[in-house]
Order: structure tokens, then C-alpha cells, then sequence
């Protein structure tokens, strides 16, 4: 596994052009090992996540392995992890971590060490990452994001209505905790072409977000379609004109369909081509 030094924004916006934008999360929940006729276990995991790859990392601009249903089987499960991302960067798909890191600066270093550098062995294109103890706290990621050709998802406004509470929340400056997030991230990508690589993350179900300024240059990672009940149609009301740089994800959505590859790639494909139809409209 290696590193680029062609930034993360410059090889999303490609991907995203090439592929369309869909970001498919590999989820393995519980309950769908057991959907799909498998075990709650590494031998079960290890099948998800191979399966989910064959499927769709040939096609799908990014895929987002969520790392806590990994780390619930230990060591082994983060050996699982490993390999699912060294196996979707194999075969195109650029890979975002969703591990949702956040901690003190000097902590934080030793995550952004974790993911985002060139020779670790969870390398990631992108960590999610989380801005709650202060933006500058991810300043440690943020320079070796820079550094290793990485991006970062920084949550801003997310998908889940408990997250209301802390990013609306409105500052003594009168702008909420969400805007002042997105506000850092314009600042981050502020004269990058075509794409900055600092993203946020923007949840899709959160209905008209005109009163936000979406505009940061840089990617817009929108979980919340599928299972959390937004659609693709929805997109163009919630990101107004940033819809272009929004990659919106799936996981549930799409993982339910399995554990036939075909039927997997098919939903895949038509949550793409309702997305395209989407933006292509906006
Ligand atoms: O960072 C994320 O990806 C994320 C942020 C957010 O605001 N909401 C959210 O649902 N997610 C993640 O996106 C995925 C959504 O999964 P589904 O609801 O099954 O499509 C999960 O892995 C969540 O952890």
C-alpha cells in the first residue's frame, strides 16, 4: 500500500467524472451477515467485505469501509479491514475511512499516523474525522493528509437528528458550530484546482440547507440515502448548486441486495444512474 502525491481532491474529482460520484459503504452489520446466510464472525466478515469489493470497486467512484464493524471482532477484524482496503484501491476505487477520528492535537497526530500515512497499513485516500474538540485540534491530519496526497471528512452537519443539538448550536459570533466547520474548510482549499481534498460531511436528509454555505471546494460526502430515507432525487434541494461536488453514500441500501454480486452491482448501478439523472437535472 502506498501513498500519491497527487492530492485527494484532484483524484476524487476524476474518479467522480470517470464513475460518477456514488460512495458505496461496506457496513457489515450484524444483522446482514445473518441476512446474507453467513456468521457473526471473521470467516463472515472477511466474506462481506470480499464480496461487497467484487462487486462494485470496479464501478463506484469511492467505497467506505466503516471501521467499527471491523474493530468489533478485534485484531483479526482489523486484519479483514486492511485487506478489503488494499483490495478496493487495487481495483480503482479510491477508499474513505470511516473511522471518525478526533482527539487532542498530539493524539490526533498519532491517528492521522494511523490512516493517512503513505506506508501504514490502513492508508487510507480519506479519513472522516471529527471536529468537536476544536478544528484546529485535526491540524496533525490535516498536514499529513496534505502531505501523503490524503483527504479528510470532516464532520459538519451530520446526518442523524441528535447531531442538531451541537451544529446548530449558534456561537457567540452568531454563526452555528456547522457553518463555522464548513467556513474552516473553505479556508483549507482556498485556491485548489479542481477540488480542494479537505471535505465535509453534509448529511443528506437534512432537507433544504440554504441558509449554509456549501461552497468550500471540496467535497461533500452525504451519507443518509437509503436506509436513513433520503433519496437521490432529494439532492438537488439539499445541496442547491454545491450538488456537483456532493459524493453521496450508500450502504444498507445497497449491501441488502447481497450476497449475490450480481444483484449487489445492480443496485449499485441504478442508485448511480438515479444519482447522475439528479444532478444532471440540477
Ligand atoms: O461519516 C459518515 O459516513 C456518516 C456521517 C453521518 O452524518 N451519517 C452517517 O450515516 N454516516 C455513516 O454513513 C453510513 C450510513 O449507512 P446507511 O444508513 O446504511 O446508508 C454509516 O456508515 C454511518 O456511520
Amino acid at each position: 500500500m502506498t501513498g500519491t502525491t497527487e492530492p485527494f481532491g484532484a483524484r476524487l474529482r476524476r474518479a467522480m467524472d470517470e464513475r460518477g460520484p456514488l460512495c458505496v459503504g461496506i457496513d457489515p452489520h450484524a444483522s446482514l451477515l445473518a441476512e446474507w446466510g453467513l456468521d457473526d464472525d471473521v470467516a463472515g466478515l472477511e466474506r462481506f467485505s470480499r464480496t461487497v469489493v467484487e462487486a462494485v470497486a470496479d464501478r463506484v467512484a469511492v467505497l467506505k469501509p466503516q471501521s467499527a464493524f471491523f474493530e468489533r471482532f478485534g485484531s483479526r477484524g482489523v486484519a479483514v479491514l486492511e485487506k478489503s482496503v488494499e483490495e478496493a484501491r487495487a481495483a480503482g476505487a479510491l477508499v474513505v475511512m470511516d473511522a471518525k477520528r478526533g482527539d487532542i492535537g498530539s493524539t490526533m497526530a498519532a491517528y492521522a499516523e494511523s490512516f493517512l500515512r503513505a506506508d501504514a497499513p490502513l492508508f487510507s485516500d480519506a479519513l472522516t474525522v471529527s471536529p468537536y474538540l476544536g478544528y484546529g485540534s485535526l491540524k496533525p491530519a490535516v498536514d499529513l493528509a496534505r502531505e501523503s496526497g490524503a483527504g479528510l471528512f470532516v464532520l459538519a452537519l451530520t446526518s442523524n437528528p441528535e447531531g442538531g443539538e451541537v451544529q446548530h448550536a449558534v456561537r457567540a459570533d452568531g454563526r452555528s458550530v456547522g457553518a463555522t466547520m464548513l467556513a474552516h474548510l473553505a479556508a483549507e482549499n482556498a485556491g485548489e484546482t479542481p477540488l480542494g481534498s479537505f471535505g465535509a460531511v453534509v448529511g443528506a436528509t437534512l432537507g433544504d440547507l440554504s441558509s449554509y454555505d456549501l461552497d468550500v471546494n471540496g467535497p461533500l460526502l452525504a451519507p443518509g440515502i437509503g436506509a436513513q430515507g433520503a433519496t437521490p432525487a432529494d439532492l438537488p434541494a439539499v445541496f442547491g448548486a454545491a450538488v456537483r461536488n456532493v459524493v453521496p453514500n450508500v450502504s444498507r441500501g445497497v449491501l441488502r441486495h447481497g450476497p449475490d454480486v450480481t444483484a449487489l452491482r445492480n443496485a449499485a448501478d441504478r442508485f448511480a444512474d438515479e444519482v447522475r439523472t439528479a444532478v444532471a437535472a440540477a
